[in-house]
């Protein structure tokens, strides 16, 4: 892992092929999530800049639109080679900024890389299609078209994946993007693009505008020249920017929030299942929306899996991203620490056992220890909420049935988990569970060749696979008569 003076982080917006540096005090500052030191700033652009911002990638749209499938997949594809070809400075980067351990760093920036090499495709467009058989006389046809100017809001989870998985598809039908990072995470978003620009992305085809997050999302959500918004993030600020974006009736990508449960069914491989929780909920610390949230064990099951569970999360090791042995690197702020103590703490009020874990790290108070709480009930805050963090609440079950009821009723809808060997009930769990994706005997199911995305209030669209290319498309319908 590379430190942040070999790393060289980009302190400066991008609009066009310039970069604004910094002005005096008009800067976010931004930390190492680990140390708590200054790694560097980056401007608070002004609503005029956003602006700006905005027409230069309508004007770069205006001609990148022109190019053809064929060009705009080449440049995809030295995109794709340039993130390979420094993928550790990036992870680093990510490691610096966001404080996952290298590993899993480096594991986003090929998860990324992966993202521009499959929307690399030309074979993956949609070009419309023809009637073969209208009225003599008459022809019937469509064709898509480009969305335009389009926005992508962008969380600290995964400064890389989550920018690639909307760029990349924006870029590959024609779309120009503005990107506004998360002010935690601003470096990656702003090496990834100067990478772009090396890569052969036209100048004005990727911006990356930082700053006040209110200004720039009201500015792009109420302007007319920007036609997409993509969001991830939080479910409160994906309603907001959805208002938001209700006068100029843009098109909308939200992936939001989650709460996936994890279930561990009477017939389920014990071995199997605590190697799928370990992977799913330790993940980043706990911090993806795709983390199991609360674990449904059932009743005959539950001893044995909680000891088995108990047993693997004792060996997790804290420290530092950059040493190769770290599992479980800070969490992302103060904020976040404050929020998982007070989930554990209504958890330990309302009778959840706290076996392991259950405070911060005794060598620095930016680590939450993995936390194992039994006897977890479903009116505790860590299992109604998305917790975020690496605290795993076991809940008992018997009836199945009233279990998935219960979950059916809750308002998120992104992903679920769960283990079984019945075929009968994985084909029954999986089309019962109001969710958006399904992880049957397995803890990990992101893949860019898949669509990614919730229902209910974990958003709208979906990210990834053949359908993440439509979000950046319209339709025309052309009747010729002749
Ligand atoms: N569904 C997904 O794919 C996905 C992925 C990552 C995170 N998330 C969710 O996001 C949350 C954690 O991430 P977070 O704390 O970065 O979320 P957040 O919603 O606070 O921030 C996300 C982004 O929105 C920006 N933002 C915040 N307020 C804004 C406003 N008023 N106008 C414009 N932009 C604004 C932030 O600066 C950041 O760039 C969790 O709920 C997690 O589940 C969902
Ligand atoms: O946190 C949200 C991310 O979308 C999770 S993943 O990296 O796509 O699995």
């Amino acid at each position: 892992m590379m430190n942040e003076k070999q790393v060289d982080l980009k302190q400066a917006a991008l609009i066009g092929v310039n970069w604004i540096p910094c002005s005096g005090s008009n800067t976010l500052k931004v930390f190492n999530p680990a140390s708590g030191e200054l790694l560097g700033t980056v401007p608070k652009l002004s609503e005029e800049q956003v602006r700006y911002a905005i027409t230069t990638a309508e004007r770069a749209f205006n001609s990148w639109r022109k190019t053809s499938i064929n060009e705009r997949c080449a440049v995809l594809n030295n995109w794709y080679q340039k993130i390979k070809e420094n993928e550790e400075r990036l992870a680093s980067i990510i490691t610096l900024e966001q404080g996952k351990p290298f590993a899993e760093a480096l594991g986003e920036v090929r998860y990324a890389a992966s993202y521009v090499k499959w929307y690399a495709q030309p074979a993956l467009q949609d070009n419309g299609s023809a009637m073969p058989n209208g009225s003599e006389g008459e022809s019937l046809k469509t064709i898509t078209e480009p969305v335009g100017v389009c926005a992508a809001i962008t969380p600290w989870n995964f400064p890389a994946a989550m920018l690639t998985r909307k760029v990349a598809p924006a870029l590959a039908v024609g779309c120009s993007m503005i990107i506004k990072p998360a002010p935690e995470t601003p470096f990656t978003a702003l090496a990834l693009s100067e990478l772009a620009l090396l890569a052969g992305v036209p100048p004005g085809m990727i911006n990356v505008v930082t700053g006040d997050a209110q200004l720039i999302g009201d500015t792009v959500c109420t302007s007319k020249q920007v036609k997409k918004l993509s969001f991830t993030g939080s479910t409160a600020v994906g309603r907001h920017l959805m208002r938001a974006c209700a006068s100029t009736v843009k098109r909308l990508s939200l992936e939001l929030g989650g709460n996936a449960p994890f279930i561990v069914c009477s017939d389920a491989d014990i071995d199997k299942a605590v190697e799928g929780a370990m992977q799913s909920k330790f993940r980043n610390a706990g911090q993806t929306c795709v983390c199991a949230n609360a674990f449904y064990v059932h009743d005959s099951l539950y001893d044995r899996f909680a000891s088995a569970f108990e047993k693997r999360i004792k060996a997790l090791s804290l420290g530092l991203g950059g040493d190769p042995h770290t599992d479980i690197g800070p969490l992302i702020n103060e904020r976040a620490l404050e929020k998982v103590e007070a989930l554990v703490r209504d958890a330990r009020e309302k009778g959840g056992k706290i076996v392991y874990g259950g405070e911060r790290w005794a060598e620095s108070e930016r680590w939450y220890l993995p936390t194992l709480i039994t006897e977890a009930t479903t009116d505790m805050r860590c299992v109604q909420e998305e917790v975020f963090g690496p605290v795993a609440p076991l809940v008992r079950y018997s009836d199945e049935d009233s279990l998935i009821a219960s979950l059916r009723a809750q308002d998120t809808g992104l992903a679920a988990y769960f283990y079984s060997e019945s075929l009968k009930r994985i084909h029954d769990l999986a089309a019962e569970l109001e969710v958006g994706m399904v992880g049957v005997n397995t803890g990990v199911i992101s893949d860019p060749a898949m669509p990614f995305g919730g229902v209910k209030s974990s958003g709208l669209g979906r990210e990834g696979g053949r359908q993440g290319i439509t979000e950046y498309l319209e339709t025309k319908y052309i009747k010729l008569c002749y």
